[in-house]
């Protein structure tokens, strides 16, 4: 099904009309983009924009329309008043999603007229942010009731066909307000990069409602395909991620392989791996792009005179690795590998003498406030070891404490070469 996209490019590839296509085609629908302005965009500051003369809009539209089976439009940035009026006139007929851009989130406005906004309010799904909405039905909005009174003064006084106010400035929770209804959609925080949030939720919103979803439900969808979008974001776009969920499963499917090839290879010289084996077993974890970590389900265990993984390869199947591996990964995103040995101080001699780079933390080192904290204790240990070497530490140890055996962490920037490390390692020198 075809999408009609009406939106501004953002340079800086976070937000706009590159968020919108990808959404659009993350969703599995054709999507037909229409420019509106040329933004001057990074996501600390919008320097700038330059709105196409509306005449190129109108053109752009009649150039598809007819010839597309267009089931929904999104309508985004317009930049100028006089693109609004051309918009207005010529998506009219269609079901029309209106996320009502005033300005970026850094504050930079990206309409000349907003007065000019409300030609497209009329007939449209409506999605203001919390500013929008106030914006739009001149309410000050404090709380949920403030958000559900402006999205009926906008419905009523502008004649939208609905309208969602959205919490993200306020309480994750959106509100619809439809024929005379309100529907509530709450929401937890997810911690990513949220510029470009607005962008991918209309035009999922948009995606939804072409596949022929309820408004309801399509509301609903469009919110969890925005948590996912930022809960997947990358650091390198500092924006949503549309593609979360493709590039998810793809990343998924590819570190199981990765990390039941490496189990099978270590298990080759289980024979040596076997006394390094520590009581509480060793794991192996391994983390994808997108931040998820899989371990070996049950550990690695020792059995008979060589070793045996437990169960499968499984997402989260070791809190303690993946805790390290991700505290490791802030600093050295291209580390994606760990595996735990037993402590033996001829081994760190021996890593050290190979030219690893060997660094280590001390429990009794710990500061009071992170061994009363729950779950501190792996974090700060990384950091301390990380800080005192200086550079990107291959293996990290500790000496232990009460309850608690000493282990030595060998990191790698993917499995195979944690494999070759700790091959290397219980190799015996050559004399
Ligand atoms: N940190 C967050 N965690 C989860 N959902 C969020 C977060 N920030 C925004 N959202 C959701 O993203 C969508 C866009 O909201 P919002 O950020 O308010 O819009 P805009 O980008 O137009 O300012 C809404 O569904 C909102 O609830
Ligand atoms: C070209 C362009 N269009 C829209 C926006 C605003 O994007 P939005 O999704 O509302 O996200 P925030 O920037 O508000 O986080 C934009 N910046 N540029």
């Amino acid at each position: 099904m075809a999408v009609l996209i009406v939106a501004g490019l953002d340079t800086g590839g976070g937000a706009g009309i590159k968020a919108d296509i990808e959404t659009v085609s993350a969703l599995g629908e054709h999507p037909l983009p229409i420019l509106t302005a040329v933004t001057y965009q990074n996501p600390e500051r919008v320097s700038g924009y330059f709105p196409l003369p509306a005449e190129a809009l109108r053109d752009q539209i009649r150039a598809v329309r007819g010839h597309f089976d267009i089931k929904a439009v999104k309508v985004g940035m317009l930049g100028s008043g006089g693109i609004a009026k051309v918009v207005a006139k010529e998506t009219e007929d269609l079901t029309r999603v209106f996320d009502p851009v005033m300005a970026s989130s850094t504050g930079e406005r990206l309409i000349d007229d907003i007065g000019s906004l409300k030609v497209l309010v009329k007939g449209s799904i409506v999605t203001p942010n919390v500013p929008e909405a106030e914006a739009l039905s001149g309410l000050k909005i404090h709380s949920l009731e403030d958000m559900r009174e402006s999205a009926r003064i906008i419905a009523q006084t502008l004649k939208a066909e609905a309208v969602i106010v959205k919490g993200g400035h306020l309480n994750l929770t959106d509100v619809l307000y439809w024929n005379g209804e309100f529907f509530e959609f709450p929401g937890e925080r997810v911690d990513g990069f949220t510029h470009g949030t607005g962008c991918a939720f209309s035009s999922a919103l948009a995606a939804f409602l072409a596949k022929g979803l309820e408004l309801p439900e399509a509301v609903e969808r469009a919110k969890r395909f925005v948590e996912g979008a930022i809960r997947f974001s990358k650091a390198e776009a500092k924006a949503v991620n549309p593609l979360w969920e493709f590039q998810r499963d793809a990343h998924r499917w590819r570190a199981r392989e990765e990390l039941e090839r490496a189990v099978q290879e270590l298990v080759k010289f289980g024979e040596k791996l076997n006394p390094h084996v520590p009581e509480v077993g060793t794991n192996f974890a391994l983390a994808t792009a997108l931040g998820e970590v899989f371990a070996v389900k049950g550990r690695i265990v020792r059995y008979g005179k060589t070793v045996k993984p437990v169960g499968p390869i499984e997402l989260n199947a070791s809190d303690h690795l993946r805790r390290a591996l991700l505290k490791m990964r802030e600093f050295y995103p291209e580390v994606r590998a760990v595996l735990n040995l037993r402590y033996s101080g001829k081994l760190v001699e021996r890593a050290e003498r190979l030219g690893f780079v060997v660094s280590f933390y001390d429990r009794r080192e710990e500061p009071e406030e992170v061994k009363r904290a729950e779950r501190g204790t792996m974090e700060w240990g990384i950091e301390t070891a990380v800080r005192r070497a200086g550079k990107r530490p291959d293996v990290i140890y500790h000496l232990g404490d009460w309850g608690k055996e000493p282990m030595i962490l060998i990191f790698g920037r993917d499995a195979r070469e944690v494999v070759e490390r700790v091959r290397v390692l219980l190799s015996p020198s050559p004399r």
